[in-house]
């Protein structure tokens, strides 16, 4: 059981432990794996595919082996997470969630007695297959957290910002996301967190939200000293909790896109300029984002806008800054990822998605105004791009399912977001199938655990280096842009130049084999070549 959270300086602390020593639920038994008191040494083949051409124009498949040294730094730091959004359904849902499985706490239910969890969490709630034990021919599975020394939720220090003053008792109380008898045992924690000031620049965001803006750093457009604000804030924080490492989470609210500007946002010097001179379409996020960058602390954007015009991207590869985004996929989206990658890899044509959704909390407040709606409408539809470009026996080229999206704000609904779906397909000789799905997604109990997993996999990823095999090589960190966090994403961000992969199997595939080949462990394939070849 984690240590009770000591929450005297008003944030979710994770008691105040100092960093544990991994706790190891097995070893690699290899010549190419070394274990050391704080570091896992690998020697990794990456076995791949080289694709050509040749005269006739026939394709030439070649396997391809690269040579990685991997290095995991086992030490588990005591880790802050910083929310930006922390007043808001999701931020005050995964605070109270957090404190709730630190302290073990069990509340009454109009069904019995409910038990804390983290369900939907990826590292926390599912497992992956280590291999097969020889003996019995049985798979072993493992909880995906003990893949790697990964920090524990339980441990996480809490804190953040919000433009919006209540402190997060009073936040969870106008989320009205969940039961009075789980409120009641974490109130008194929740009282004592008050959402740091923040910056707002209006015009970024719906007008219907300014009634709740009143904690605010003065200033309504960029500057170097709200850069400067947040990045002493993100330092304060981790001072007072003695911690070792700051991860940074946009959960505030959907912004509009800013226009990409040249000489003003597409390089980092020019964005550092805008920034110096005001510009007007730097926005909040944007300057959450270098102020993360600038600081060395990762940013994630748990929303669909651009927070990363190409002067951020430059700007966080310049500074070997880690950043990842865009959108959390939580219900709708994450369900259409799974179904579109199994109709068309079934060779099933589908012609046609209608999503709709009805939704009444404050996120579908801000998204009833057409400008943050179509940040939106951009990161629920691109979703499907990949997988149909990817199958040409289907499509010809630019050919595309129809695909409408429409966010309807219901008030009544609250947080339980409807997701109404018909996807419609041809099938074999002319015939059609129609699936119609309604799909209630309690929003800010679906995104919360992404809110964790996002945090975990990116403060693992600060903790892992390689090189290419050879003395001269020096050790460096994955690329800045984490595009492993791809899984918990609508619209994952990619290095430059890089392919986005939505499909949810593949992404899990990359998140689970990256991983595995961390500790010298093989792809897993599910060949198991083992039960057919006897
Ligand atoms: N399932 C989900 O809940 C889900 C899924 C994907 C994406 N998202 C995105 O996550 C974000 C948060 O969702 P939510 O339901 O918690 O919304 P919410 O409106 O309840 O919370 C957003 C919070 O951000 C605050 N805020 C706005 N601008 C800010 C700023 N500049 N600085 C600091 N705080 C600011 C608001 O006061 C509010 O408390 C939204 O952008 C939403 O689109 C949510
Ligand atoms: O469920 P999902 O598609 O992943 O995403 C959700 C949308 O359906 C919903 O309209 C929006 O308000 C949420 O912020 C979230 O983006």
């Amino acid at each position: 059981m984690a240590p009770h959270a000591d929450n005297s300086n008003g944030f979710a602390n994770g008691g105040g432990i100092e960093a544990a020593p991994a706790r190891d639920l097995f070893t690699v038994n290899s010549p190419n794996v070394e274990y050391t008191d704080n570091f896992i040494n690998t020697k990794y083949t990456y076995r791949t595919t080289d694709v050509s051409k040749n005269a006739d124009g026939k394709y030439v498949a070649a396997p391809k082996e690269t040579l990685y040294d991997f290095k995991v730094d086992r030490k588990i730091p005591k880790l802050g997470v910083m929310l930006v959004g922390l007043g808001g359904n999701n931020g005050t849902t995964v605070t109270a969630g957090i404190i709730a499985n630190r302290r073990g706490l069990v509340w009454e239910t109009k069904t019995g007695k409910q038990s804390a969890n983290y369900y939907g969490s990826v590292i926390m709630g599912s497992t992956t297959k280590l291999g097969t034990d020889s003996k019995s021919g049985k798979e072993i599975n493992i909880p995906f957290h003990d893949l790697l020394p990964m920090v524990h939720p339980n441990d996480l220090t809490i804190g953040g910002w919000d433009i919006s003053g209540l402190n997060l008792a009073e936040a969870m109380d106008r989320a009205k996301v969940l039961e009075p008898s789980l409120k009641s045992l974490v109130r008194k924690e929740m009282a004592l967190m008050k959402p740091l000031p923040s910056i707002y620049y209006p015009d970024f965001i719906a007008a219907n939200q300014e009634d709740r803006a009143d904690n605010l750093i003065p200033g309504s457009k960029a500057s170097v000293a709200h850069v400067e604000q947040i990045r002493k804030d993100i330092r304060d924080f981790k001072a007072a909790n003695n911690l070792d490492k700051v991860i940074v989470q946009w959960t505030a609210n959907t912004e509009r896109f800013a226009d990409l500007i040249e000489g003003v946002n597409d390089t980092a010097d020019n964005l550092l300029k805008a920034i110096e001179t005001g510009h007007e379409e730097v926005s909040p996020s944007t300057v959450f984002a270098v102020a993360c960058i600038l600081e060395k602390a990762p940013f994630i954007n748990g929303s669909p806008q651009n927070t990363f015009v190409p002067g951020a991207i430059q700007l966080a590869e310049k500074h070997d800054a880690f950043i990842g985004g865009d959108d959390f996929k939580s219900g709708q989206t994450k369900m259409k990822s799974a179904l579109v990658d199994f109709l068309i890899s079934a060779g099933i044509k589908l012609t046609s998605i209608a999503s709709y959704n009805h939704l009444g909390n404050n996120d579908g407040k801000n998204l009833s105004s057409q400008r943050q709606f179509r940040s939106k409408e951009i990161s629920k539809s691109n979703v499907v791009d990949d997988m149909v470009a990817a199958n040409t026996v289907l499509y010809k080229e630019g050919e595309h399912p129809d695909h409408t999206v429409v966010i309807k704000y219901m008030p009544a609904v609250g947080d339980d977001k409807r997701a109404l779906d018909e996807y419609y397909a041809e099938i074999f000789m002319g015939g059609h199938q129609t699936i119609s799905i309604f799909n209630v997604c309690e929003d800010s109990l679906l995104a919360s655990p992404l809110i964790i997993d996002l945090v975990l996999v990116s403060e693992m990823m600060t903790r892992i280096e390689w090189k290419a095999e050879g003395a001269e090589a020096k050790y460096a960190g994955f690329h800045s842009v984490l595009s492993i966090l791809s899984y918990m994403l609508k619209a994952p961000l990619t290095p430059p130049g890089t392919p986005v992969i939505n499909s949810l199997a593949k992404q899990r595939a990359a998140l689970t084999n990256i991983f595995r080949a961390c500790v010298g462990l093989e792809p897993e394939n599910d060949m198991t070549l083992e039960h057919k070849l006897f």
